[in-house]
Formats: structure tokens, C-alpha cells, sequence
């Protein structure tokens, strides 16, 4: 089976005044399908950057990026938007779930994006809350929700499309270590029953050991770490 990512040569600069960073030098990954990938590196070693390049969130970047066939380069802004919806899940730090709605309708939202009827949508949103642990929460708030809960919603949501990629930056890195080990083992349960793969950017070199395998980012380029 062909990879779901292949990044080739990523680069990316940050001018600020005078002074050029190179944040990005030169950066190779390949991701097989159903592999989770913790992405380990310093606080400003460029996880997020990397990260915002493969969601196709910004462009500014040298490189080459495919996404499961798709190379991002010959994708138009329409096309991204496509590849973003269909085959990209995103969990980030803070859940960014939407504050008026409830747990069931913040999942079952970007199905209905994607096409997908109502029935279904509730459907499979019912499902993955409720193997969550949220089948008793799915008409709370996220402010009627735990730190933890809200992340799991997240996780939800960010499956309910059926990514081929899912997408995370620091998941649990709001969260005590405690809850954060709890989430991220509930979150790489349902990524796996999902054959999903992840790129999951972490501090925690604890978390990142639960993973399949781990790439670092050392001073703008990507090492392979045992
Ligand atoms: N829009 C921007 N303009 C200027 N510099 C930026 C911009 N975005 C990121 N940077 C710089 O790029 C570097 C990498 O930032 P990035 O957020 O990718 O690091 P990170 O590894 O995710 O850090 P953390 O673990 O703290 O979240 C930092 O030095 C940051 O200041």
C-alpha cells in the first residue's frame, strides 16, 4: 500500500526584522498507512509549523507534500479545502470545539460538511462518543465538560470523517499527566480501530513511547530516534 504522507525537502523561513529563521531545513517523512508517528522536538524546534505545512493550513513552504496520492502543490485552494475535509483529522492543544453546540452536534457538524445525512451522522457521532466514554454526555456543552472530556469530543470529531491521517499538536498538553494518559491512550485506541495513521507532535517523551515510532526535529531536520 502506497504512503498516506510523503513529505520530500519541507523548508520553511520566518523573517522577523533583520533576521532570517530557518526553521524548516530539509525535511523527509513517510507515513504508512495505520502508522502512529510521535513527533518529538524542543519548544520552538517547528512541530506546530511542520504540522500547519501537512494540514495544508499555510503555504510559505519549499518542499514537496503528498497527502495519500494528492500532491499539495498541484491542489487548488478548493482542492485543499477537499483534501482537508476528506482525508485529514485535526486535534489540537485546546479543543476548539464550538462553544453553542453540544458534544453530539460538534461531531456530527463536519459530517454533515462532508455530505453526509443527518441519520448517519448522529449515528456514527453516537458511536465514537460513546466509545469515548461519552454516551452519557453527548448533550453537554464543552464548558459543561472536563479538560479531558473536551479533548476526547476532539478526538471525536476528528475521526468522524474517517481520516486516513489524523493530524495533532500537543493532544494532551493542556491536561494533567495523569488525564493526559488517559486520553491519549483512549485517542490511540480509537485512531487504530479506525486504521487511521497519526502524526502526533508531544514534549512527553512518556506519551510518545505508546506510538509506533518517533522522529525528532533537531535544529531544522527530522531524525529517525530508537
Ligand atoms: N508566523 C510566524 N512568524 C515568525 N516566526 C514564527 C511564526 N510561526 C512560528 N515562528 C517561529 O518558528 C519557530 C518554530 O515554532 P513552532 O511553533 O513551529 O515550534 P514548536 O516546536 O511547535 O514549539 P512548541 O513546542 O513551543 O509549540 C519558533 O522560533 C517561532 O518563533
Amino acid at each position: 500500500m502506497s504512503d498516506v504522507l510523503a513529505v520530500k525537502g519541507l523548508s520553511r523561513s520566518f523573517r522577523q526584522g533583520e533576521v532570517v529563521i530557518d526553521v524548516l531545513r530539509g525535511v523527509d517523512l513517510t507515513v504508512a498507512p495505520g502508522e502512529i508517528v510521535a513527533l518529538l522536538g524542543p519548544s520552538g524546534s517547528g512541530k506546530s509549523t511542520m504540522l500547519q505545512a501537512i494540514g495544508l493550513l499555510e503555504g510559505g513552504f519549499d518542499g514537496s507534500i503528498v497527502i495519500d496520492g494528492r500532491p499539495a502543490e498541484k491542489l487548488s485552494g478548493q482542492q485543499r479545502t477537499e483534501v482537508r475535509r476528506d482525508k485529514l483529522g485535526f486535534v489540537y492543544q485546546f479543543h476548539h470545539l464550538l462553544p453553542d453546540f453540544n458534544a453530539l452536534e460538534n461531531v456530527v457538524l463536519p459530517q454533515l460538511i462532508a455530505g453526509r445525512d443527518m441519520a448517519s451522522a448522529e449515528v456514527k457521532a453516537k458511536s465514537l462518543l460513546s466509545d469515548l466514554g461519552l454516551g452519557e454526555r453527548l448533550d453537554h456543552r464543552p464548558s459543561q465538560l472536563s479538560g479531558g472530556e473536551q479533548q476526547r469530543v476532539a478526538v471525536a470529531r476528528a475521526l468522524a470523517n474517517e481520516p486516513v491521517l489524523v493530524l495533532a499538536d500537543e493532544p494532551t498538553g493542556n491536561l494533567d499527566e495523569a488525564t493526559a494518559q488517559r486520553v491519549l491512550a483512549e485517542f490511540l485506541r480509537v485512531v487504530r480501530n479506525h486504521n487511521s495513521a497519526a502524526v502526533i507532535a508531544t514534549h512527553n517523551t512518556t506519551l510518545a513511547r505508546q506510538m509506533d515510532r518517533t522522529v525528532e526535529l533537531h535544529e531544522g531536520q527530522l531524525v529517525e530516534r530508537r
